[in-house]
């Protein structure tokens, strides 16, 4: 792709994310009445929109094996297929199947009733995992790290955490990382300047880790209370990539020894399994601290979610199911759950209707 087409895609980015023309949001309480966005809907009615598709595979499947059978071997085997079919990883699918299984053997269960006891352990799964993402106020500037595969939605998720933090009214430095596209640069210094972030960036093909120090030195002068460093797109088998980002964690000890104090992995739900080998190598390259999945709207593949928590035991702490500023928010293993077993969202407390079909 040349430089001008990656520009231009940057710019469509940022429109989606702040709608065209939208003025840069104010901290919290200052948006005038008449710039108030229209009506939108909330963020558990976007999570459960977003995760529709994994969940209809998933509540298709299950219907398929349950309507008007008993609960037997045969059964458990095909509700164990269906779950691995929707990437929730061996260990949940066994978890869930058993826990099934010993709901009601031998007799007939309805695929509602196994819906509820899949929320009920994907949620047992998640609630360890679903942490919230804690800015240390005593380290100042409190530094975060984000990386991540090409296109797993970096340079979005850092745009949607700065329109976040700066809404709280939280002072940002953005330092675009990714110095080889000149266009996430340009981006990066465009939100920058809707954001009132200062963006700290070299030349194009600049040292990354000269930049990470530079970052630092930045924020600490304007006393920032958060920096927010982009990373180039990296493929885990890129040796030279991966040395690169460990020499940008190096150098950041430099100026800062506590520094990086979170490292998030974005992660692209829609590429399934893919997920489970990229966090191995970031979590073994970069120190990752926490996870954040990003395009949970694009995707039947949701489940892969539940079988890294299952596998990593690593923090989620923001889920993604849209292009817009506020389609970021904290995650939570109850309303994740409760979405992808394709319940309603306002339906009484899933743990307790499982422990009701077992009685
Ligand atoms: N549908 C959907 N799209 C998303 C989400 N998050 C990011 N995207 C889109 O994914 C695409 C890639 O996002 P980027 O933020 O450019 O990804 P990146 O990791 O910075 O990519 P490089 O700059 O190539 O390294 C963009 O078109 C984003 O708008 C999401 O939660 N849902």
């Amino acid at each position: 792709m040349s430089q001008s087409d990656g520009t231009k895609e940057k710019r469509g980015m940022f429109a989606r994310l702040f709608g065209r023309g939208a003025p840069a949001p104010e901290p919290a309480g200052e948006t005038p009445a008449e710039e108030a966005p229209a009506p939108k809907r909330s963020w558990r009615e976007r999570l459960f929109g977003g995760l529709f598709r994994s969940s209809q595979a998933i509540a298709k499947g299950i219907a398929e094996v349950f309507t008007k059978r008993k609960l037997d071997t045969l059964t458990l085997e095909e509700l164990e297929d269906v779950l691995l079919r929707a990437d929730l990883g061996v260990a949940a699918a066994q978890r869930v199947t058993k826990a099934v299984g010993a709901a009601r053997y031998e007799k007939n269960i309805e695929p509602d009733e196994v819906r509820a006891i899949l929320a009920r352990e994907v949620e047992n799964i998640l609630e360890p995992v679903a942490l919230p993402f804690d800015i240390d106020a005593s380290r100042r500037p409190f530094v975060v790290l984000v990386v991540g595969v090409n296109g797993s939605g970096k340079t979005t998720t850092i745009a949607k955490l700065a329109s976040k933090w700066r809404s709280e009214g939280k002072s940002v430095v953005l330092a675009a990382g990714d110095t080889f596209r000149a266009a996430a640069v340009e981006q990066l210094r465009i939100w920058g300047d809707r954001l009132d972030a200062t963006v700290v960036a070299g030349k194009e093909g600049a040292d990354a880790a000269g930049l990470a120090f530079d970052a630092i030195k930045t924020a600490r002068e304007q006393n920032a209370e958060v920096l927010l460093m982009d990373t180039a797109g990296r493929l885990q088998n890129r040796t030279e990539l991966m040395a690169e980002l460990e020499k940008i964690v190096r150098v950041m000890k430099k100026a800062d020894p506590e520094a990086p104090h979170a490292v998030l992995l974005v992660l692209d739900a829609t590429v399934g399994q893919n997920a489970l080998a990229q966090v191995e190598v970031f979590g073994k390259t970069a120190g990752v601290t926490g996870l954040v999945m990003t395009k949970l709207d694009g995707t039947a593949r949701g489940g892969i979610l539940v079988a890294i928590a299952e596998k990593y035991a690593l923090p989620i702490h923001f889920v993604g199911v849209g292009e817009s500023a506020d389609d970021l928010e904290p995650f939570t293993a109850r309303d994740f759950a409760r979405a992808i077993a394709g319940l309603d969202p306002e339906e009484s407390d899933p743990a307790k209707a499982a422990a009701e079909i077992a009685k």
